[in-house]
């Protein structure tokens, strides 16, 4: 079982030791077993040996199955906390184009969903074990009462496991389609989410997409659901009345033939009637366990593709502060798209980039001004081509080191709550001082590092954004439409003080933008069309130095 392999890759010690203590729990329980059957045999009249004998196997027993459950839960907790951030490290290394090919939805049930049927697989895990152990315990003392009967019961027991194991196949194409549906779940209901204001202000969108949507993608997933409990109830409902039968055989056919000793009959149907519970108990656990399995396989065939895709550069120990040229020479990029005709490439795409340049970025809707943002901060890797820091090209090596030298807000950029990865004392007295400057300073105030408030109008989400590009201190910034949600005032903060003084420091600055008012600012302004650079003859201050 995969779930238990996982247990001993953690560690082989504590797994062990949880496996003996197991045993041992095991073993206690059908000392107990027979105790009772002896008990019983002497009708009662058992001696002080007996009584103490009990007392300690109980205690013994009851002790060994607490320490048992104690050392897995630890294991599992250990394994589920390792899992969680591995994935989390091997989602941050993966080529963001690759992610984005990947599907953010299914990266998200898999986050959330499979970790979640795991971590209630691997909370389930103890308790199977020690059921698992008194089952053992109480076989092996059974087959210590006749081997005979023991080989009767295995029969039951392993006509019963078939049938299961057939059901389980069925049950298990159920999952995979449950899977499915929910990869396309979540879609919709990140639409929900973020389509709220649209489906509250569209009566017919909005009944359109709970019934045709959520609703049916909902109702598929409960049948699905549904077919695979009971298909499992059946199974353990046939499991055990294979096991009730036998017990009616010893009770009601066996008597009869004087093949079998009463006192050897009577101890069997103790034990049998022991074995009944922790049987019961494995039965209703296996199926949760085989979606733990399940989940374990699609969190490990993610973290396998997201690791053969990582990125392999060693992590640099402090990003460079300086630079002197980064080139882009013949790069493309093209989007495939498998349900359409149509593919968007873009490119070849020669550029250059000097510091103390401020370089406008402009052309129509689509034409690919973010495609060539992602490609020259590093984010997306070019198809052909190269890029060049210095006069050295970008390898996989270098891909990592190249990005640092980057400040960056996109046009869907994230704000997090906390200055992450910015020294906070220290810089305590600038981000007063651009909180000022972005006119902020009533709105938000920053302590220990961590931003007083997000819930701030889409404009003001963004002058934060650019706070934190501020506190980054990078050598080349980029603003994909950056003063789009800003009012005229604070456009002209933005292009006539804020980029001016960016490149009076020193830094580069690509700008993406469509406020053609302000494309004068600009030492060098480069027209994209269909993916194809261009320098824009005749554009107003345009430096005739197109790479
Ligand atoms: N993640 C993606 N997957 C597939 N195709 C994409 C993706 N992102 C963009 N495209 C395609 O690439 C083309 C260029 O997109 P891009 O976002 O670079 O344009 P843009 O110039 O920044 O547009 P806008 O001014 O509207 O922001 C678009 O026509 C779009 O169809």
């Amino acid at each position: 079982m995969k779930l238990i392999l996982l247990l001993l890759r953690a560690s082989t010690g504590l797994t062990a030791l949880a496996t003996l203590c197991g045993l041992l729990t095991g073993a206690f329980s059908a000392g107990m077993v027979a105790l009772v059957n002896h008990a019983l045999a002497s009708r009662f009249q058992a001696g002080a040996s007996t009584v103490l004998g009990f007392i300690v196997l109980g205690v013994l027993m009851l002790g060994m199955r607490y320490v048992t459950q104690v050392l897995i839960n630890r294991l599992s907790g250990e394994v589920l906390f390792e899992m969680r951030v591995q994935l989390c490290r091997q989602i941050v290394a993966v080529p963001l184009r690759r992610l984005e090919e990947h599907g953010i939805p299914r990266v998200l049930v898999t986050l959330t969903e499979d970790l979640f049927v795991i971590t209630t697989a691997l909370g389930l895990l103890p308790r199977f074990f020690v059921q698992v152990a008194m089952v053992l315990g109480c076989l092996a003392y059974l087959g210590r009462l006749s081997w005979p009967l023991l080989l009767g019961l295995l029969l039951f027991i392993g006509v019963g496991t078939l049938a299961f194991r057939l059901l389980s196949v069925v049950a298990l194409k159920n999952i995979q389609s449950i899977r499915e549906l929910q990869d396309t779940l979540f879609k919709q209901l990140r639409s929900l989410t973020e389509g709220i204001k649209e489906l509250k202000l569209h009566l017919e969108r909005r009944q359109a997409f709970l019934q045709e949507e959520v609703e049916s993608t909902s109702r598929l997933v409960r049948d699905h659901q549904l077919r695979m409990g009971n298909l499992f109830a059946a199974s353990a409902s046939w499991t055990m009345l294979l096991f009730f039968s036998f017990i009616g055989v010893l009770l009601f056919v066996l008597p009869g033939q004087g093949l079998v000793e009463p006192e050897v009959l009577m101890g069997y149907c103790v034990a049998t009637l022991y074995l009944q519970q922790p049987l019961q108990a494995v039965v209703e656990t296996v199926p949760m366990l085989i979606r733990g399995e399940h989940s374990l396989k699609q969190v490990q065939a993610l973290g396998v593709s997201l690791k053969a895709a990582a990125e392999t550069g060693a992590l640099p120990l402090a990003p460079r502060t300086s630079f002197s040229r980064v080139e882009l020479r013949g790069v493309t990029h093209t989007y495939r798209r498998e349900q359409e005709d149509g593919c968007f490439t873009l490119g070849p795409i020669d550029l250059s980039l000097q510091p103390g340049e401020l370089l406008f970025l402009v052309g129509g809707n689509g034409s690919g001004k973010t495609t060539l943002a992602k490609l020259l901060t590093g984010l997306y890797q070019p198809e052909s081509g190269q890029v060049l820091l210095d006069g050295e090209p970008i390898t996989a090596g270098t891909q990592e080191l190249y990005r640092q030298l980057f400040s960056a807000v996109f046009s869907d950029f994230h704000l997090f709550e906390r200055l992450l990865g910015l020294c906070s004392e220290q810089l305590a007295p600038q981000v007063e001082g651009y909180l000022a400057r972005l006119q902020l300073e009533r709105k938000v105030r920053v302590e220990g590092g961590v931003l007083s408030t997000t819930e701030l109008s889409q404009g003001q989400r963004k002058r934060l954004a650019l706070l934190t590009a501020y506190l980054e201190d990078r050598p080349i910034y980029l603003f994909d439409e950056w003063a789009a949600d800003q009012d005229p005032s604070f456009k002209e903060v933005f292009y006539m003080e804020l980029l001016p003084e960016l490149k009076r420091r020193g830094k580069s600055v690509v700008v993406i933008s469509h406020d053609d008012r302000y494309f004068h600012v600009a030492d060098r302004l480069l027209r994209l069309d269909s993916g194809r650079l261009s320098s824009a003859p005749g554009e107003p201050a345009m430096h005739q130095r197109a790479s």
